[in-house]
């Protein structure tokens, strides 16, 4: 009998060929789902970017003001830092004064020192403030967050971005009739320009050029009023320092950088009709400081019992400071935004010449390093370990004295604060701040 034919390999033919099909129909299945997802992914993103952000058509990218037109890194950015109808409703009501005639004023580094008691000081008398800050960590960012609540409980509001985003500036302009800048973001400190010369170009130049372009374009342009700094007086020999000495001589990049913003105000001044007004601080303490300044740092260590660098000059001399109080120096910023002319250009073209001024913004009472310490020593109760070293080469300088009678006659600029009433405030923020129950006489004193 003939036996039937063999039929296993055709079998096992057919079963491997619809195993090959059923995989390829899986693999088909998941490569269409695959790009499906993506494709949704992608128009999710356009709609969002397109209704939720609330922007203006592309077509419409020209703004009157001159503005430059809203590329795609301008959305990722504002995206980035939030926006849409929510965020430029807070900008809106941050910004809106509430007294006749009030300004609207911008106000750069807002999470910074000066900038915090400045907003506070503006929106506390009915003008309308709006913050911008960075938050960098140069130093600890969880104290400009705490300024940050500050202001917040106090209905000022801080868009979270940089100077050098051009794109959000002339979107905030879009958005306000801002009346004034207060111009106060910066890289500061003059010793660490050596650790991180870039940093300076990149906030006090690059940014700072930034912020010029958007105001000489907008309409109304707003008057400027910036924080220069003491350190551009840096080799000169005359004191006390008076706005007409030479400053040509900086000792550090921070002041070369800070020197460089002066002669570009100048120049913004002179093209597009910018009124600018330029304050030359002159080492600003007190409460909610800067952790990086001498007398802030100089209080943490001797409360931790670690010793401290005291300067000295190569002479042996002691190194003095005109020591400023923060809420003098506050003062002196609103007497030069009251009395800040407008700007006289619009669009990008000047109507006519423009204001422009420079102040010193002092005490006008030097006094020494060493006295500073010993002034802590006496308000927290402990001795501090002393290193008295000579003042290392890294663009320090050995003296500033500042000489206040311009800021005097323009606008009534009259320090009253000494340092020792000073740092009593200081001192009292600060062990509150940090939750210190040391030895400490200034923390029951009254305020
Ligand atoms: O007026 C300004 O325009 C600048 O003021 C501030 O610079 P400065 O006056 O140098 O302040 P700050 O560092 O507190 O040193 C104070 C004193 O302590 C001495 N000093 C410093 C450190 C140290 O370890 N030991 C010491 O003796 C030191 O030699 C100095 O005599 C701002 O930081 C700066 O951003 C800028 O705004």
């Amino acid at each position: 009998m003939a036996s039937p034919p063999d039929t296993s390999k055709t079998t096992k033919l057919e079963r491997y060929n619809s195993y090959i099909r059923r995989v390829n129909s899986t693999k088909l299945l998941a490569a269409s789902s695959k790009l499906l997802f993506r494709v949704t992914l992608l128009v999710a993103l356009v709609l969002i970017f397109f209704f939720t952000f609330n922007y203006p058509p592309l077509s419409d990218n020209a703004t009157p003001a001159g503005h430059h037109v809203h590329t795609t890194s301008h959305l990722l950015s504002s995206a980035f830092y939030g926006s849409g109808a929510g965020w430029e409703k807070e900008v809106r009501r941050s910004s809106t004064p509430r007294r006749p005639n009030g300004f609207s004023v911008l106000v750069t580094g807002a999470g910074g020192f000066v900038g915090t008691h400045c907003s506070l000081a503006l929106k506390k008398r009915g003008d309308g403030v709006l913050g911008l800050d960075n938050f960098n960590s140069y130093y600890d960012p969880s104290l400009k967050r705490a300024r940050q609540k500050v202001l917040k409980q106090h209905e000022i509001f801080i868009v979270e971005g940089d100077l050098n985003d051009g794109e959000l500036l002339a979107k905030l302009f879009d958005i306000v009739p801002f009346t004034h800048v207060l111009h106060l973001a910066a890289q500061a400190g003059v010793r660490y320009a050596m650790e991180n010369p870039q940093s300076y170009v990149r906030s006090n130049i690059a940014g700072y050029v930034n912020l010029l372009e958007v105001a000489k374009n907008a309409d109304p342009q707003p008057a400027i009023v910036w924080a220069s700094s003491s350190s551009v007086y840096g080799l000169n020999t005359e004191n006390p320092f008076s706005e007409s000495h030479r400053t040509d001589q900086p000792a550090s990049l921070y002041a070369a950088t800070k020197k460089a913003g002066e002669e570009i105000a100048h120049t913004y001044n002179h093209i597009y009709g910018l009124s600018i007004t330029g304050l030359r601080f002159f080492t600003v303490y007190g409460p909610w400081g800067r952790p990086d300044m001498a007398y802030f740092f100089f209080t943490k260590d001797i409360l931790q019992g670690k010793p401290i660098n005291v300067y000295q000059t190569h002479d042996n001399k002691e190194v003095a400071r005109d020591f400023t109080y923060i809420d003098d120096i506050v003062k002196g910023c609103l007497g030069a935004l009251d009395t800040a002319e407008k700007s006289t250009g619009k669009g990008g073209k000047k109507r006519g010449p423009a204001q422009l001024r420079i102040y010193n913004l002092g005490n006008t009472s030097p006094v020494t390093v060493g006295k500073l310490v010993s002034i802590l020593e006496s308000q927290l109760n402990v001795k501090a370990k002393k290193h008295v070293i000579k003042m290392p080469r890294n663009g320090d300088v050995p003296y500033t004295h500042a000489n206040v009678s311009l800021a005097y006659k323009d606008f009534g600029y009259k320090p009253t604060t000494d340092l020792s009433t000073g740092l009593r405030k200081f001192v009292k923020w600060y062990v509150s701040y940090y939750g210190i129950q040391p030895r400490v006489k200034g923390s029951n004193d009254s305020a």
